[in-house]
């Protein structure tokens, strides 16, 4: 079973306004509305890809019940834990380019970060937690060192899908795997990465800190796996971009629902990679006969 846990959940609300003036009355063309968050985004696309997932994380408030709504008519199993507040809604402009607004979320006390933890009381050691995404603001960042204490009392495989300071902290315990995009490997150690050699070499340094796979995610021009079995550039196919709003989510998906049925790491690349330009390709989250389509258009290299 992949569980993955959203701590702060969120509506995306996607608006396309073709002469978006700054200061002005604009009107969009079209506005959408999904469930989002970085672990939801994860099992909804698990579950297109056919594998086993669990959401778990928190909702509050009308916006936590269409999240929850959604996700029960798309079949994905969650076990959300209803707190007091709003979930929040993260405004996705697209406008030429994309320009985000994430909101800051609902209250979480102690009592009910306590209850996810104990959730996590079913693991067995073929099990993967996708830790993923921002913590609202009310939530000490310890809930994700206790989270991944939890998962290593019962040997399950930790993957963790955060940026900043909170993903420096929890290198420590040596995740299953991490997947942060090159500005986000760039920010761990206060540089910019600007050329793959530097993608190389700043993913050997955290492999060396023992995380066993790190994917280094480039946006159109793919991603680079560092792991024991090796180094691998996988070059995205290319397309009509829709949307990147989830890719990185995507990639993590299909590369779990890949390494679940293949047990091999460079097919489980390929998979992620085709996933997560298959999102971007759409205007929602991937769907399964898309990834399939562009399954043998990812060009994979040992370097
Ligand atoms: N413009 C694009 N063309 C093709 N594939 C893309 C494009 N943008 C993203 N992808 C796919 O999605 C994956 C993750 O994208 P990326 O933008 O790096 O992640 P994140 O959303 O975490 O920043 C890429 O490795 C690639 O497979
Ligand atoms: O928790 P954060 O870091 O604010 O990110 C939340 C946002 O990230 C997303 O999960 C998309 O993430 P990616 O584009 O990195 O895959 C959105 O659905 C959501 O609005």
């Amino acid at each position: 079973m992949i569980y993955t846990i959203t701590l702060n959940p969120s509506i995306d609300y996607v608006m396309e306004v073709a002469d978006f003036k700054e200061g002005s009355v604009n009107r969009a063309d079209r506005t959408m509305y999904y469930p989002g968050g970085k672990g939801i985004n994860v099992s909804r696309v698990l579950k297109r890809l056919g594998a086993d997932t669990m959401a778990l994380g928190f909702t509050a408030g009308f916006t936590g019940n269409f999240i929850k709504e959604r996700l029960i008519e798309e079949q994905v199993a969650v076990k959300l834990i209803e707190v007091e507040g709003t979930s929040r809604i993260n405004v996705k402009l697209k406008a030429g380019e994309e320009t985000e607004i994430n909101g800051s979320g609902p209250i979480v006390d102690e009592r009910e970060a306590s209850r996810l933890i104990s959730q996590l009381d079913v693991l067995q050691p073929t099990d993967f937690v996708v830790i993923a995404g921002s913590l609202p603001g009310t939530v000490p960042s310890t809930i994700y060192q206790a989270i991944i204490e939890k998962c290593k009392r019962h040997h399950a495989n930790v993957v963790i899908d955060t940026g900043g300071s909170l993903l420096k902290e929890l290198l420590a315990y040596r995740p299953f795997l991490i997947k942060p995009n090159h500005h986000e490997l760039g920010d761990l150690f206060g540089v910019s990465i600007r050329t793959k050699e530097e993608v190389v070499d700043y993913a050997r340094r955290i492999h060396e800190q023992g995380v066993q796979n790190i994917i280094v995610s480039m946006a159109g021009e793919g991603a680079i796996l560092y792991s024991e079995a090796g180094v691998y550039l996988a070059k995205a196919p290319k397309g009509d971009v829709k949307n990147s709003v989830g890719a990185g989510d995507s990639l993590v998906a299909g590369f779990l629902a890949g390494y679940e049925k293949y047990a091999n790491i460079q097919e489980a690349l390929r998979y992620g990679i085709a996933s997560g330009s298959a999102t971007a390709f759409s205007n929602d989250l991937c769907q399964k006969q898309e990834v399939d389509r562009l399954l043998n258009q990812v060009e994979i290299e040992k370097i």
